[in-house]
């Protein structure tokens, strides 16, 4: 079979948007197409055919995405898919090189991606570089410590999310640069990806609720959810409160918020599918073993240009080293490269490998989450010279730790 990979053009969105729903074994009502096409980039959407029949996708998103010091431009990798009919004979491995070499020459040195399924992406140079925790915490057993934060300043309203745009973006807005991972969202993304709330959007689980924490100067958090109405066999209410999202730029806010959501009558329990690993939450419960927390993987970084990637981020503690990196599906970032955290410098270098590893490692390590010396304990990372290794993930780590809490 021989694959031809291109960008779409306009006409043919619709049976981009058909593959990557039959792949995903979705169906969509033409509203939602319609509001994907909203977030999606026409020039950006490559598909894959066999002769003239599409059989794939894979699509990219301008991002401005936090690393450790700031904003930089990130592409977002989504909607990729093959048709059933075409799986294994090499289409994904076409998309991801033609979108690996259009990123490389567009200068887009570092792409960000929510794999379906964690086995995929580490073959293409994607390394698992943030995670997400869940949680389930019971009503009973919720008490704060002692000293949780409070203000007087501070009381609730309960709003309709759709009204409240400009309010949530302020919230957003005071933490977006401070978190690796988090994201700006466009008003196409608040309006479609945050605050839908179609019928398809609810999925049984009633509408989208809103409480905000706010003072006599503005708000200052906010939490989205919806309720699970739900009772028992002896009609005990038995609700269950699933959190979307909850942002606050201050600890008395935070906590006032998540009181919210965990003291919310004819619920006996919070359900929140994504938190960053180090949220609050886990010191403000009195009991922590009611967190019921569990773990998966959140974003997935590839280096696409090691020498601009390296050189955009910030560091925790000065590191001067060469880094030999294998990465056999961008060639152009194989070889050894000098860092100098001192200088924000990544340059080409003959002098000899201090330390050897895989693009993969790169990107895993890039937004501070992933410490390195895990990953030389897993025998990934060759160290040459004594130190090197701990000197470069005490360099990359960072605080907080990495996070974008919404899929894309
Ligand atoms: C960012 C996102 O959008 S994530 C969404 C990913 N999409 C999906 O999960 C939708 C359902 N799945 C699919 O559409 C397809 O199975 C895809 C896109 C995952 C893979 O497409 P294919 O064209 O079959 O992949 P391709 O043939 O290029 O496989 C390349 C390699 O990846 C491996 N691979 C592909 N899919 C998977 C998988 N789901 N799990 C583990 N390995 C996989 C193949 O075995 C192959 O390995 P090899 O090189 O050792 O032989």
């Amino acid at each position: 079979m021989t694959v031809e990979v291109r960008p779409i053009t306009e006409s043919e969105w619709p049976a981009f948007a058909a593959v990557d729903y039959e792949a995903f074994n979705s169906s969509h009502p033409q509203a939602a197409t319609d509001r994907w096409r909203e977030l999606a980039e026409i020039d950006r959407s490559l598909a894959a055919f066999d002769g003239d029949l599409m059989v794939g996708c894979a699509a990219a998103i301008t991002f401005t995405m936090t690393v450790p010091g700031g904003p930089i431009p990130v592409a977002g990798v989504t909607a990729v898919g093959v048709l059933a009919s075409h799986r294994r004979r090499g289409v994904l491995t076409a998309l991801m090189a033609r979108q690996l070499r259009d990123l490389h020459d567009n200068g887009e040195a570092v792409a960000a991606l929510y794999a379906a399924e964690a086995a995929i992406y580490g073959r293409f140079g994607y390394g698992r570089a943030a995670d997400t925790l869940f949680l389930r915490i019971p009503k009973r057993g919720s008490e704060f410590v002692k000293n949780a934060p409070t203000d007087p300043a501070l009381r609730l309203r309960v709003a309709r999310p759709a009204d409240e745009l400009p309010q949530l973006r302020k919230v957003f807005e005071s933490v977006r640069t401070l978190r690796p991972g988090l994201y700006a969202r466009s008003d196409a993304r608040w309006r479609i990806e945050v605050l839908s709330d179609e019928e398809h959007d609810r999925a049984g689980r009633g509408p989208l609720r809103c409480m905000i924490a706010e003072d006599d100067e503005g708000p200052r958090g906010y939490a989205l959810f919806r309720v699970k109405s739900g009772y028992t066999d002896h009609d005990v209410p038995d609700g269950e409160v699933r959190l979307k999202e909850l942002f606050a730029s201050d600890p008395a806010a935070y906590a006032m918020l998540w009181r919210s959501v965990l003291d919310r009558d004819l619920c006996s329990r919070v359900f929140a599918w994504s938190r960053p690993v180090d949220d609050p939450i886990v010191h403000l419960l009195a009991e922590p073993r009611n967190l019921n927390a569990g773990w998966l993987d959140d974003l997935w970084v590839r280096i696409v240009d090691v020498d601009r990637a390296l050189a955009s981020r910030s560091y925790a503690a000065p590191a001067d080293l060469v880094i030999e990196v294998e990465d056999d599906v961008c060639p152009w970032n194989a070889g050894r490269w000098r860092l100098t955290t001192a200088k924000g410098s990544c340059e080409r270098t003959d002098d000899p490998a201090d330390l050897t590893l895989p693009v993969t490692v790169l990107g895993a390590a890039y937004l501070g989450g992933r410490p390195l010396t895990a990953l030389g304990g897993a025998g990934v990372v060759r160290e040459h010279r004594e130190g090197a290794l701990r000197e470069l993930s005490t360099a990359m780590s960072w605080d907080p730790k990495p996070w974008a809490g919404l899929v894309f």
